[in-house]
């Protein structure tokens, strides 16, 4: 599974959300589903939990990283609604 052309990173992606929240950027999906709440963020995680793991069963390793990877954009977007930075999170690591 090559990755071509420019990779983000989870540290990136969060930095990119951290500020769209803060800027409350018009258009944006993370602003949006922030202005809904942790209960609406917190079902989100559980959906993509779930597809995650349906993949990895089911459907081969391509489709299983994609889930994953919208599994991973949504615990991004829990820690934010939940006031949370990496470093909260790391520091448990
Ligand atoms: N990586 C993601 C990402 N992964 C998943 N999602 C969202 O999560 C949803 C779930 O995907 P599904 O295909 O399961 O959704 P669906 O069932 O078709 O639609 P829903 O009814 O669940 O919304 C998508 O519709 C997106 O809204 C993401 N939204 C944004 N990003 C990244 O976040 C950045 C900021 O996004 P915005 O805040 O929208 O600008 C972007 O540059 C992207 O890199």
């Amino acid at each position: 599974m090559e990755e071509s052309g420019s990779v983000k990173t989870f540290e990136e992606l969060f930095a990119e959300l951290q500020a769209k929240a803060a800027a409350g950027t018009p258009g944006s999906g993370t602003v949006d589903a922030l202005a809904k709440g942790v209960h609406f963020v917190g079902k989100k995680v559980v959906e993509e939990a779930a597809e995650s793991w349906m993949a990895a069963e089911h459907e081969g390793p391509e489709r299983t990283a994609e889930e994953i990877s919208q599994l991973l954009y949504q615990v991004q977007v829990l820690m934010l609604a939940s006031g949370l930075e990496l470093k909260d999170v790391y520091r448990h690591l």
